[in-house]
């Protein structure tokens, strides 16, 4: 199936000569939900805002739905629906005035149903008639998702979705992501916050230096670079390691109580397996054991720091 948005070769130099993207190709599905991170000044703004047709690309091309956003500019726009991190109309209008007005923005007709639809998808039916000043910060970013969806886009950017929002809304606004995707959106969310991304995304990109560092299968992604790592709490503390252990990555703790063993994610059982036995063959004891997974965080802090270090 062709991608719904395909970024070819992108840059972007700004008036100022600073180059915010270096090439950047990106292939997005339709149906998926892909989180792009990266720290801050990373492009990830700058990209959303060249495919949505706010920012020029210096050089490169952007088809969404087969439509170029600068070429065919309004059918390309009329797919996409962009969330802003902060809301800037009319405090005084209502939710209603203001998500209406969205729709007709994109130049389709007035079609209440599907205003009613997506207020009460976003719970925010029973709040359509009070003024945007007498929201709860939550429920004034639920309205900013509610304006981009007016007008029935495919594709929906969230620009930092649940900056500064406490636990219970983020939970909230991960569960309106999911409803979307279940309706057939493909939703592209920046975040700084991992954990969000580990939660939600089915691919993620990471950005940096105005370069996609890579772009993969979550899943894939924590198998691949995930590593784990096993620690066992020594009956008795060792002095040093017996050599018929050498063959494994086995650390012992400074104070000789604790053995920890590293692996990749994928490779784990036949090792630890062995490793248990040989343990018992050296009549080495333990009484407590746990294990631990590398996050998407440690993933791509050790991205960014090895990015780092091959530009230095
Ligand atoms: N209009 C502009 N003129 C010059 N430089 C700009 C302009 N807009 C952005 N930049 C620079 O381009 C780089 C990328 O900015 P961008 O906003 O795309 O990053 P980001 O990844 O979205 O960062 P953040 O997570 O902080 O929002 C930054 O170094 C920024 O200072």
């Amino acid at each position: 199936m062709a991608p719904i948005v395909s970024v070819q070769n992108l840059t972007k130099t700004y008036g100022n000569g600073f180059q915010a993207l270096k090439g950047v190709d990106l292939e997005i599905h339709e149906g998926e939900i892909l989180a792009l991170l990266g720290p801050n000044g990373a492009g990830k703004t700058t990209l959303i805002s060249i495919i949505c047709g706010i920012v020029n690309a210096s050089a490169g091309q952007v088809l969404v739905g087969g439509h170029d956003v600068v070429r065919d500019f309004r059918q390309a726009r009329s797919l996409i629906g962009l969330v802003p991190q902060e809301l800037t109309t009319d405090m005084f209008e209502t939710v209603w005035n203001t998500v209406s007005f969205s729709r007709g923005v994109y130049g389709k007709k007035p079609n209440p149903q599907v205003i009613e639809q997506v207020l009460r998808d976003l719970s925010l039916w029973s709040k359509k008639d009070n003024m945007l000043r007498e929201l709860s910060g939550g429920m004034k970013r639920r309205v900013l998702i509610a304006k981009a969806l007016a007008h029935e886009p495919k594709i929906l950017f969230l620009d930092e979705p649940t900056a500064g929002v406490d636990v219970n809304l983020r939970r909230e606004m991960w569960q309106v992501v999911e409803k979307l995707r279940a309706n057939g959106v493909t939703i592209i969310l920046t975040t700084h916050y991992i954990e969000e991304a580990e939660e939600i995304a089915d691919r993620v990109g990471v950005i940096n230096g105005g370069k996609l560092l890579l772009i993969e299968e979550k899943n894939a992604l924590m198998r691949k670079l995930g590593r784990k790592q096993l620690r066992l709490e020594l009956a008795e503390p060792l002095v040093t390691l017996p050599a018929s252990l050498a063959a494994y990555d086995l650390a012992l703790s400074d104070d000789g109580s604790a053995l920890v063993h590293e692996y990749q994610g994928d490779e784990g059982q036949g090792s630890i397996a062995s490793l248990l036995a040989m343990l018992a063959a050296e009549d080495i004891h333990f009484k407590d054991l746990s294990t631990r997974q590398s996050s998407l965080e440690d993933i791509f802090v050790a991205l960014v720091a090895q990015q780092a270090g091959e530009q230095a």
